[in-house]
């Protein structure tokens, strides 16, 4: 009897397509962001068994299942055979607002796709049009760098891809923008949006390649954060930053393009090989911050949900720069980012598409996302020679429940960076005997 050839595929190749992906994706954010006239009729709440428990309502909207229904379709085209392993956070069932049903897929031709389209925004033609043009351009991106060996391959029955079309669905819908606060990190606003593509190994769990993409990113501000010198630091409070170059727009839009900016950030992790995108893209702000300011940071910075409990919070707080941020992606982005050290989440109420891109992002850099039960369930000396066994694993569902809470991250986590931040955050857990 001899055994099925398995068809392998190059880690590169599978970047490539993945980051031209969620640039797509990124585009229909945006598109369908700015066609504001049509932007109610672009969300739909959803149902019982879809929602996330934390929310009383919770909505989805087309540019959600239209991004979903895109990447599924171009990773798919691009590597045959994998389509059923792709799964994401909607499903692709879209109600418009005569309330029919429809299934939104992407169609063998654009004009198909239109005219699909065109039932959803009941008969909007020209958005039709438009969001067609996007779902079916050819994004040709340069090739990604640094590269990643060509001897790096993966059978493909061994790939796994969670998708979170649009994190953060809440802030996209509400469409504004926040000015970024002290340590670089906004706490609510079309910032914390982020399309989440993350690889895992079927066989292991383990994520392996992430992608996040923010559709709506300013490169100004943070590139003129990173160049600001003490001598222009009268412009910085003495504190921290709180107010910032004056008449420097705090919008991530090009003025010249007359679009929205912004920016893809990726990482891979696979046995003893890690490799991200160019440092550059992660500005450490915090650094810059405190090299800039009269107070250097004397507290590690901690982001979470404003979810949490005000008893956690105020203890936090002791010990803690606490930053509240929306988004469970751009939480976690922002400690690979360096823009706080850690994130905790007592509760369940991420999913596996929430965490696995940003979490192979933080692999890549030495960090983790862990589960929290477990990790407050082990004495603090063996944590460290259990950190593989501690992270969050992405191909098994949840055990007793039903519906989405299958894919739910049920403990609660904590993501990090370096080890030594992690180790102080469970030994001051343990102190005010945190039970998740
Ligand atoms: O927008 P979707 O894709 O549904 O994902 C949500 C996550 O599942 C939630 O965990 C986030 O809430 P928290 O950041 O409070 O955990 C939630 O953040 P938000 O409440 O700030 O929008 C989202 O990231
Ligand atoms: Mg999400
Ligand atoms: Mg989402």
């Amino acid at each position: 009897m001899g055994t099925e050839q398995q068809q392998l595929v190059k880690a590169q190749e599978l970047l490539q397509t993945l980051v031209n992906a969620s640039e797509k994706a990124a585009n229909i954010a945006r598109a369908c962001r700015g066609e504001s006239t049509l932007f109610s009729l672009l969300v739909e709440e959803k149902k019982d068994g879809e929602k996330n428990k934390r929310f009383f309502q919770d909505f989805k909207t087309l540019a959600d299942v239209l991004v979903q229904e895109c990447v599924r379709h171009d990773v798919s085209k691009r590597f045959p055979g994998i389509e059923e392993s792709i799964r994401g956070e909607e499903s692709n069932q879209f109600t418009n607002t005569l309330g029919e049903s429809i299934c939104v897929k992407v169609m063998a031709t654009g004009t198909e796709t239109e005219n699909l389209l065109a039932k959803v925004l009941d008969g909007n033609k020209n958005a039709a049009a438009l969001l067609a043009d996007l779902v079916h351009e050819d994004i040709n991106n340069s090739v990604v760098e640094p590269r990643l060996d060509s001897s790096i391959q993966f059978p493909l029955n061994d790939i796994g891809i969670w998708i979170d079309p649009i994190d953060s669905t809440s802030e996209y819908v509400n469409g504004q923008w926040e000015k970024p606060g002290v340590f670089g990190i906004a706490s609510s606003g079309l910032q914390s949006v982020c399309v989440l593509i993350g690889m895992y190994s079927v066989s292991s769990g383990a994520p392996l390649l992430g992608v996040v993409n923010q559709p709506f990113y300013a490169w100004d501000y943070y590139l003129t954060l990173s160049s600001i010198s003490p001598t222009t630091a009268g412009r910085i409070d003495s504190v921290h930053l709180t107010s910032f170059v004056v008449n420097q727009p705090f919008y991530a839009w090009d003025y010249s393009l007359n679009r929205w900016t912004g920016r893809c950030i990726w990482g891979f992790c696979h046995q003893k090989t890690t490799l991200n995108v160019d440092e550059k893209l992660c500005h450490n702000i915090s650094s810059e911050l405190a090299a800039n300011c009269n107070t250097p940071l004397d507290k590690s910075v901690i982001t979470i949900s404003s979810s949490e409990a005000s008893p956690l919070v105020s203890a936090l707080k002791d010990k803690y720069e606490v930053v509240f941020a929306a988004g469970a992606g751009y939480k976690v982005v922002n400690v690979a980012c360096g823009l706080a050290n850690l994130y905790l989440l007592t509760k369940g109420s991420t999913f596996r598409w929430d965490t696995c891109a940003p979490h192979a992002i933080l692999r890549s850099m030495g960090g983790g996302v862990m589960n929290l039960k477990k990790v407050l369930s082990l004495p603090l000396d063996s944590l460290l020679d259990n950190q593989e066994n501690l992270q969050l694993i992405y191909n098994s569902p949840e055990e007793g429940v039903s519906g989405v809470d299958r894919w739910c991250n049920m403990d609660g986590l904590i993501a990090y960076r370096d080890t030594a931040s992690l180790l102080e955050l469970v030994q001051f857990l343990k102190e005010v005997n945190l039970k998740p």
